[in-house]
């Protein structure tokens, strides 16, 4: 999914992939006075082991750390979930500026950035693959950056970014432990939702924390010197890749 589909932004994915005009699009704005209070949710449970850490990756839409999941060494269970969800990746989207960048919107507010945490739902299906097209496939924690204090666990991502700013550049990363990311308090608002990136696909359970953690300007100027681009093309640089809000289309954003 590389080229076109990427190249002319969210407003001509339609064209590429149908589903991008859904019923369960993503990222969704949170109106968080029309959210239900679930009491049968759960505590989430990370459990993540540093060393299933392996890679960090430019892939030309954003910097990702890859993790071993081939094993249940680091996995969520929990909140919503029923079962065990595989950690796969960690990404970021951000904007061209501090004042946007997060792609889920709390009351019209938009986030400076936003990590995902990606897991799929390996109790159920025997690949990742398989698991990225059913509806309980897959399960991605999104966590809020706010501006404000630089934020020195951030640090152990943007201080590797200059050895990967080109397309396609990779570097060992292991022994990161992606909970050194989250904030104090693991509550959360729940719904049901896609990829924010084509395929789209209508396979993701949306755990949205609604604690932000800080990042600072310094650090977020990191991920915009990344480039969108290879070695053999002209340079340009990563400066946003978030989606914006999708119709809701009468979904409900259940919260623990
Ligand atoms: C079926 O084809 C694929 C499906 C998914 C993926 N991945 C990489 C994507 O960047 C991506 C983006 C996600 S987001 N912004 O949380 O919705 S989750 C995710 S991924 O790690 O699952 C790759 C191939
Ligand atoms: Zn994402």
């Amino acid at each position: 999914m590389q080229g076109f589909a990427w190249k002319r932004g969210p407003a001509h994915w339609k064209e590429v992939f149908p589903v991008a005009n859904g019923d369960r699009q993503s990222p969704i704005d949170i109106k968080t006075e029309e959210t239900k209070y679930d009491p049968s949710l759960r505590p989430l449970n990370p459990s993540y082991d540093p060393a299933s850490a392996k890679i960090i990756l430019n892939n030309g839409h954003s910097t990702s750390v890859e993790f071993d999941d081939t094993v249940n060494k680091s996995v969520l269970t929990g909140g919503p979930l029923s079962g065990t969800y595989r950690l796969r990746q960690i990404h970021f989207h951000w904007g061209s500026n501090d004042e946007a960048g997060s792609e889920h919107t709390v009351d019209g507010m938009k986030y400076a950035a936003e990590l995902h945490v990606v897991h799929w739902n390996a109790e159920k299906y025997s690949s990742f693959v398989e698991a990225a097209s059913q509806s309980d496939g897959l399960a991605v924690m999104a966590v809020f950056l706010k501006i404000g204090e630089c934020n020195p666990q951030l640090n152990k991502i943007t201080d590797r970014l200059d050895t990967i700013r080109i397309k396609g550049k990779k570097a060992l990363f292991t022994n990161f432990d992606p909970s050194c990311l989250l904030p104090k308090s693991l509550d959360y608002w729940t719904y049901f939702g896609s990829l924010t990136v084509p395929p789209l696909l209508e396979s993701v359970i949306w755990i949205v924390l609604r604690e932000p953690i800080s990042v600072c300007s310094e650090q977020l100027a990191k991920f915009r010197s990344l480039l969108s681009t290879a070695e053999d093309e002209v340079a340009c640089c990563l400066l946003r890749n978030f989606r914006p809000p999708q119709p809701l289309r009468g979904r409900e954003v259940r919260r623990n």
